[in-house]
């Protein structure tokens, strides 16, 4: 038998995973839902003991579909939903919270109490990042502040916190190993880029103990080994990141420049900057692409909280379809959206807008919109959103890159290409497997073992399926734009205090 690769793929909406051989070819999937539960308004949380049940359900019905004997894998790669915030433990190893998941809102008045103090600017420089509930170093002041077992834990010494790649590692080690990937440290809000170190002004700020935090390693190498009572032998994990660092790895964007958008829950669009560390003044994010032993290359990133996740509310809360894959024919039933704009804004908006106050809006009904109508603009909203976030980054860089290549459940759906294409100007391409991030966690888990030589050999995995070209011209995209914006424009600040005032000009600016 040949060399055996295991990929996991802890997604907010479900858990898979997938066994792959040395060229990237699947043998063997797995996947088991996973439940996000909505307690109150904005607030997002999922059970951490499901995550991890899900996962392993996952693991073994990969296994048995490749017909392959956890002792037969050579290693193992995770990648894993960012940000989503898990304390545990040490001594029963027992979750002790919901996992507070990387769209909840609870911590907005832990960041605003800190900008409010000035101190934006610190968290902005050290980590990349803005001060918004998104990241995981509020959702933790959150939990110490609200829920005394945590903070009981915390004054004994006996609290973990870890981000999914820790709790996974956590679980798969038998409680051996309490380490995080640097790129998922890079989303705690408490790493210094810079250093690639847990930062002290930091863990004082969001007043975070360093004696929960785990050991940042590099996202390749010997990270862990399976305990033999989890999957029957022990395994060498050798490759770790987080989901949208692993899609950019199994698209091979490996040159400066080149972007990846991923649709699953959220849209998430990252454009490799090389070794250099990126900075933007257009409310995107400076991120780590993946940290290799003596090397770290970087990435732009701009994160939109809610893409596919409109098409889940869509077929589960409105009932207007049966399942996501019918919203393409429902919208391309209709010509256009019949005036229709929908702004997705369930969670607030993250980049390049930052207002954690936005919320959905739904404009320019008139008495003949349908339910196709609806789809389009749910779909239209979702190219919208992943526009802003190109725009914003052509404006950093000075233009925007020349294709683009996505990802993710949505990208299953031939329309919301084509409309990504022409809101864009720029073409569009969709690889063979379309399952990118768990085919970057396999890449970067076959880095860790040895079996390849460095980042630039990702590209062997890459094929391409279909492009979608460009059918518009820049006074059509000017318009659609312009449309757009005004119905941000009603979204924004809808949750805040009721003085704030509306405005169509939601473009420049960025990070507040
Ligand atoms: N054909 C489709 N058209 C539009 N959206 C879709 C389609 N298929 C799946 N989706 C959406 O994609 C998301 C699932 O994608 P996935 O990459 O599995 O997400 P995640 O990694 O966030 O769990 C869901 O929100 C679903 O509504
Ligand atoms: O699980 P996904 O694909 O929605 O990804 C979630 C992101 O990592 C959040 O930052």
């Amino acid at each position: 038998m040949g060399t055996r690769l295991l990929a996991l793929d802890q997604g907010t909406t479900s858990s898979r995973a997938m066994v792959v051989d040395e060229d990237g070819r699947v043998l063997g999937v797995g996947q088991h839902p996973l439940a996000c539960h909505y307690p109150a308004p904005g607030w997002v949380e999922q059970d951490p003991e499901a995550i991890w049940a899900t996962q392993l359900a996952a693991i073994r019905d990969a296994l048995a579909a490749a017909g392959v004997e956890a002792a037969e894998l050579r290693a193992i790669g995770i990648a894993n939903q960012r940000e989503t915030t898990v304390v545990w433990d040490r001594e029963s190893g027992r979750a002790v919270a919901p996992a507070v998941v990387w769209q909840c809102r609870r911590s907005a008045p832990i960041c605003e109490a800190l900008r409010a103090a000035g101190r934006e600017p610190l968290v902005r420089e050290r980590t990349g990042l803005v001060l918004d509930p998104y990241f995981s170093a509020s959702k933790l002041a959150w939990l110490l502040e609200h829920v005394p077992e945590v903070r009981r834990l915390a004054d004994q010494g006996r609290l973990a916190f870890g981000t999914v790649d820790s709790w996974l590692l956590w679980k798969l080690s038998g409680g051996a190993v309490h380490r995080t990937d640097r790129t998922n440290a890079a989303r705690t809000a408490l790493l210094d880029l810079c250093t690639g170190r847990f930062d002290p002004e930091l863990l004082a700020l969001f007043g975070v103990p360093a004696s929960c935090l785990p050991e940042v390693v590099d996202s390749v190498g010997p990270l862990a080994e399976t305990d033999p009572s989890v999957l029957g032998a022990r395994v060498l994990v050798s490759g770790v990141a987080g989901d949208q660092q692993a899609a950019l790895a199994g698209q091979a964007c490996t040159e400066p420049g080149m972007a990846k958008a991923t649709y699953g829950t959220g849209a998430f669009v990252l454009l490799q900057t090389g070794p250099a560390l990126p900075s933007s003044s257009h409310g995107l994010l400076g991120t780590l692409a993946w940290s290799l032993p003596g090397r770290r290359d970087h990435a732009l990133e701009g994160s939109v909280f809610v893409a596919g996740a409109v098409i889940q509310w869509l077929r589960d809360d409105l009932g207007l379809l049966e399942r996501a894959e019918d919203s393409a024919p429902l919208a391309a039933s209709v010509p256009d959206s019949g005036g229709l704009v929908l702004v997705p804004a369930f969670t607030g908006l993250g980049a390049p807008h930052w207002d954690p106050a936005a919320r959905g809006a739904l404009v320019g009904i008139s008495r003949g919109a349908t339910r196709a109508h609806l789809a389009r603009a749910a779909l239209e909203a979702i190219a919208h959103q992943v526009r802003d976030v190109l725009v914003a980054m052509a404006e950093d860089l000075g233009g925007p890159p020349g294709v683009l290549r996505v990802d993710g459940g949505a990208a299953r759906n031939d329309l919301l290409l084509q409309l990504q294409a022409d809101l864009l100007g720029v073409p569009v391409e969709r690889p063979v497997v379309t399952e990118t991030t768990a085919l970057g966690a396999a890449c970067l888990a076959a880095l860790g073992a040895g079996l390849l030589p460095g980042p630039e050999a990702f590209a062997r995995f890459w094929r391409l399926e279909r492009r979608f070209e460009p059918t518009t011209d820049e006074a059509e995209r000017a318009r659609a734009q312009a449309t757009w914006q005004r119905a941000l424009g009603r979204a924004r600040g809808w949750a805040g205090p009721a003085t704030t005032t509306e405005t169509d000009d939601n473009t420049g600016g960025g990070a507040r």
